[in-house]
């Protein structure tokens, strides 16, 4: 029993002198270890006569509890103070770092607010296949086979009957004919033009509408885009209906803006505004009546029925709106074009 009591005092002072966790572990394994001093007093324990084997035993047990109590208490004073030193330098106070955010594309960006101010119009949107054949993109849509719209030189053809679609058309034509009118629905998505210079990419991305009802008329055309457009430029923006031509739609025109830039004056403080060249308008979008030919074509009756239709560029519109230069930088991915949306 002397010789346990002992033990604890060699511990005590073993465990004082350790100062990092490996001095401690060291310790551990020198008092309590499976070939440590406490182990070596109990394997004795068996030569002794019972009384004495009894008393011995309790007092080994109390100094196992002793020295795990040291041993725990040494330990958690070691973490203690090895906190102390991590957070000496530690203010809380300090604003964390904001993970970086990553932003969506301006396309998309214009393509939702087009969408979302269409949609408070009324509209719904509608989406369908990229490649297409010629009868929906072409055919249906008034442009008989011969017609010049349909030339290699602006069509991604498949086969002689399959091709990229050139517009987004094609949807309003398939919603037609899937629908009785009234049909109020906008038509965003990719489209694909044998073309590809400074101001042309082979892909780029359009939204047409489309309304069918009993009475639309060219007025229900100019208020809905007017509202629109003012809606996409801000309401101080000034509108202009222009005489225009599409094959599916009669009469045809075109909307003009006061240019983003110069407000509508023609010129900044540099000269003339380089946005509108001068003219204070800028194109933004064309419009007009759906052909009578085009509801033939989806079974709608000429007679009962009348509608407007339009389509714009969203690439341009994003353009104007972020007064952005050039068409390539949307394909680019530049990190620090990208950022700034
Ligand atoms: C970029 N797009 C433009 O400059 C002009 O787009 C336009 C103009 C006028 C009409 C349409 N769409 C259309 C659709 C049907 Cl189903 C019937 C008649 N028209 C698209």
């Amino acid at each position: 029993v002397a010789e346990l009591e002992g033990l604890v005092e060699a511990c005590a002072a073993r465990l004082d002198r350790a100062l990092a966790l490996e001095e401690l572990e060291a310790a551990r394994v020198e008092f309590l270890g499976r070939k440590g001093q406490l182990a070596a007093v109990m394997s004795r324990l068996p030569g002794l006569d019972p009384d004495a084997r009894r008393e011995a035993g309790k007092a080994a047990n109390a100094v196992k509890e002793r020295l795990t109590a040291l041993y725990d208490a040494r330990l958690a004073d070691l973490n203690r103070a090895a906190m102390d030193v991590a957070l000496a330098g530690f203010d809380p106070t300090v604003p964390g770092y904001a993970p970086a955010a990553g932003s969506l594309h301006p396309v998309t960006l214009v393509t939702a607010e087009i969408c979302k101010a269409l949609e408070e119009l009324g509209f719904s949107i509608v989406t369908g296949p990229e490649i297409e054949t010629d009868y929906y993109n072409f055919e249906a849509l008034n442009m008989p086979p011969e017609h010049p719209a349909r030339d290699m030189q602006d069509t991604l053809y498949i086969s002689d009957s399959i091709v990229l679609r050139t517009h987004t058309s094609p949807l309003q034509i398939r919603t037609m004919l899937a629908r009785k009118p009234p049909v109020a629905v906008i038509a965003p998505g990719k489209v694909y033009r044998r073309d590809s210079d400074l101001t042309h990419t082979p892909m780029f991305h359009q939204i047409e509408g489309l309304l069918v009802d009993e009475g639309v008329s060219m007025a229900d055309l100019r208020g809905t885009l007017t509202a629109f457009v003012r809606r996409i430029f801000g309401p101080k923006t000034n509108v202009r209906f222009r005489p225009s031509f599409f094959p599916f739609t009669e009469p045809s025109a075109e909307v003009d803006i006061s240019c983003v830039l110069c407000g509508g004056k023609g010129s900044t403080a540099a000269g003339p505004c380089r946005v509108c060249k001068g003219t204070g308008f800028v194109e933004i979008l064309g419009c007009g009546m759906v052909d009578p030919n085009v509801f033939d074509a989806v079974g709608y009756d000429t007679e009962r029925y009348t509608g407007f239709a339009f389509g714009m560029g969203v690439e341009r519109v994003t353009m104007l709106k972020y007064g952005i230069g050039d068409l390539r930088m949307f394909f680019e991915n530049d990190i620090r074009f990208l950022s700034q949306f």
